[in-house]
């Protein structure tokens, strides 16, 4: 049998660290795939230096007859709609479960505007094979339920459409700040893209500019240092995350009002709107009994305050999940098996919630197991705090979002050792 790599966790009494955060990966895709668009002149500053950008910086760099976009959701998306504009003929594929991830609805959006895209294996999944031409563009209607991704992509590519795009969601919408995300980085770059009402959005064909662009560092990535903060108990610990902006476009960004209700404070070195900064957390006493919190638009946070309130035994109803079972794994169903390891016995209703009232059973303290998620590494690391020795299968997962985790965590004072198994 293969050897597992698998990490030993403890943590230490109190955490003190000052974190260089990776940037961020969805800034980090969305401007490459405008770079691409506008002519490849200025390349943006601060890409992030995890996976799922370099294999699309990878990809736009050589662009070969088969791209492989590995674990990549984002580059996955983006680049189907890239490729679908671009001349040439391609085939993108990616992992196993990319070929489960579906991306029907974005290929009858960008087939309904004339491109030509087709499927080589299983109709609505990966692999596709794009044929690029110029497209007119013009108005569609497109489910937002699903992944906010299908939107993102077609929106990237609007200036680039003769007559622009008008996108009219349908449904629910799912992960909204990233839509917003979108369009402000689309605009960072000379676009007229915005909401034009309640559910539709008008990007005019009006090209790109070429201009320098920062990239902001990862919020959904601090929140894993949130979460150890909030675990820590106690009073001396700190943490310094830089590179994050007082006012940020991400959506995750939003972590520092939902620790705020579980004792973190979030203070920013300086708050001039746009620039980032040193942001320090400060622990205060936590009154919170229980917690409700709607994920719709932060999906990437569940994981973090599912396994944080956990372990400070905080009783939750999280809803807004629906999206999670078509993510790196099913997420729902990985959370419950691996916090059960924990003694935790979490539920999920309606295929969109996920509870815990407070019901536990004897932890068997097995290895975490990962699934392919760098979020599931990512968010469980902090319990060692609780669960000294905690071990984690497959650690090197989170090079997906956030490669040097695991240094981070050193620094910060966690024993962090390969297991001798
Ligand atoms: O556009 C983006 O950068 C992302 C959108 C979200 O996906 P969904 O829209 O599929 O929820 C999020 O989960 C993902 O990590 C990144
Ligand atoms: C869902 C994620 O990524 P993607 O969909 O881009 O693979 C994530 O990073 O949590």
């Amino acid at each position: 049998m293969d050897s597992v790599l698998q990490y030993i966790l403890t943590a230490p009494a109190h955490v003190n660290a000052k974190i260089k955060l990776p940037a961020s990966k969805s800034i980090s895709n969305r401007s490459l795939i405008i770079y691409a668009l506008s002519g490849r002149k200025t390349l943006p500053e601060n890409l992030s230096d995890c996976d799922d950008t370099q294999v699309l910086i990878t990809a736009l760099r050589d662009l070969p007859e088969t791209i492989n976009i590995h674990a990549a959701g984002t580059a996955m998306r983006f680049l189907t709609a890239y490729l679908s504009v671009t001349p040439g003929k391609h085939i993108l594929t990616g992992t196993d479960r990319m070929k489960q991830r579906p991306i029907g609805i974005l290929v009858d959006s960008l087939r309904y505007l004339g491109a030509d895209i087709t499927y080589t294996e299983k109709e609505g999944y990966p692999p596709l094979c794009i044929q690029g031409h110029q497209l007119e563009g013009g108005a569609l209607e497109i489910p937002g339920n699903l992944s906010s991704q299908f939107i993102s992509a077609l929106l990237l590519i609007g200036p680039v459409l003769k007559n622009g795009l008008i996108l009219k969601l349908t449904g629910t919408i799912i992960s909204r700040p990233y839509i917003d995300l979108t369009l402000c980085t689309m605009r960072e770059f000379g676009a007229q893209a915005d909401w034009t009402d309640i559910d539709t959005i008008t990007v005019t064909g009006k090209p790109y500019q070429d201009r320098p662009f920062s990239i902001e560092n990862d919020w959904s990535s601090a929140s894993y240092w949130y979460e150890a903060m909030a675990l820590s108990k106690n009073s001396q610990s700190m943490v310094q995350l830089e590179g994050l902006t007082d006012g940020s476009k991400q959506g995750d960004s939003v972590v520092k009002y939902i620790f705020n209700l579980l004792g973190i404070k979030t203070s920013f070195a300086s708050t001039q709107p746009g620039k980032a900064t040193t942001v320090t957390l400060r622990r205060h006493p936590c009154l919170l009994s229980r917690l409700e919190y709607d994920f719709k638009g932060s999906p990437d946070l569940a994981q973090t305050l599912v396994t944080c309130c956990c372990g400070l035994k905080i009783p939750f109803k999280f809803t807004g999940l629906s999206n999670l079972r078509i993510k790196e794994t099913d997420r729902i169903a990985a959370l419950e098996t691996e916090l059960r390891k924990l003694g935790f016995i979490i539920k999920d209703e309606n295929g969109d919630t996920l509870y815990w009232d407070g019901e536990q059973c004897e932890a068997s303290l097995a290895p975490i197991d990962t699934y392919e998620d760098h979020r599931m590494a990512l968010s469980f690391a902090p319990l060692s705090s609780i669960f000294p020795h905690l071990r984690i299968n497959h650690p090197e997962v989170v090079s997906k979002s956030y490669p040097n985790y695991w240094n981070d965590l050193r620094t910060a004072g966690y024993r962090v050792e390969e297991s001798g198994e």
